[in-house]
């Protein structure tokens, strides 16, 4: 068992990262993932992107139009933000680092351009890149997913292959061949950092 204290106060919660090509399964293994991490809560992004029909305001996204986004972004409340498939993506500063204060850990689900910026900015942070077994099995999962026209897809796609070639950038990988089994993974990585010593946060005792 970890502790969830320090002596002088709550420990802060880490700044877990998913990132990985669109269609990966990045969703399906981070909602299993959740499920089995009680003090886990996933951050909810700001898009410009339209609203898909199964999806709810404030649940998947903020839905936002550009002008919003923007004035967001100069405002500094987002922790990070990045351009995908004609549309823009980011996630809200103060709810993350309210709930990282509170010691809970938070989940961002995000792109790769997104996830190279916290590399950046938050040292500390737990970036994990989700692999698929194959280029195939990436474009079988779109296609099957059914969200996206053949234009988008084959965009995403592109966007797949640069995104694959920087997986080396980040901490952890995770194949998604069989769902249940990246999940697992996640969650291990999850607990095993939340008991790792930090000595790196100066003053904070663990
Ligand atoms: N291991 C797997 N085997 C087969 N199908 C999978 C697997 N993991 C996910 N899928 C399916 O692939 C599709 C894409 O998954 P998901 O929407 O979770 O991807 P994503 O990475 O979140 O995509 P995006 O980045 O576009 O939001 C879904 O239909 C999902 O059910
Ligand atoms: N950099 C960020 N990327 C994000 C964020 N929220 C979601 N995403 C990623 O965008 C793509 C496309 O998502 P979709 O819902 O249109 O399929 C996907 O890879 C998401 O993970 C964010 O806040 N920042």
């Amino acid at each position: 068992m970890c502790p969830d204290q320090g002596r002088d106060g709550i420990r802060p919660g880490n700044l877990i990262v998913l990132t990985g090509p669109s269609g990966v399964g990045k969703g399906v293994v981070r909602e299993l993932a959740l499920a089995r991490c009680p003090r886990m809560v996933l951050s909810v992004s700001v898009t410009t992107r339209p609203r898909r029909a199964h999806e709810i305001e404030g649940v998947d996204y903020f839905f936002r139009t550009e002008e919003q986004f923007a004035k967001l972004r100069a405002a500094g409340e987002l922790l990070e933000w990045a351009e995908f498939a004609g549309a823009y993506y980011g996630t809200p500063r103060a709810w993350v680092e309210d709930r990282l204060a509170a010691g809970l850990d938070v989940l961002l689900e995000i792109e790769v351009q997104g996830a190279k910026q916290v590399l950046a900015s938050h040292p500390d942070a737990v970036l994990v890149f989700l692999s698929p077994p194959s280029f195939e099995a990436l474009r079988e999962r779109l296609y099957r997913r059914g969200t996206d026209s053949p234009d988008k897809i084959a965009l995403r796609l592109r966007k797949a292959e640069e995104e694959l070639r920087e997986r080396h950038l980040f901490r952890y990988e995770i194949v998604n061949d069989d769902v249940e089994v990246a999940a697992m993974n996640l969650v291990h990585i999850v607990h095993a950092e939340r008991c790792r010593i930090r000595p790196e946060r100066s003053g904070e005792r663990t």
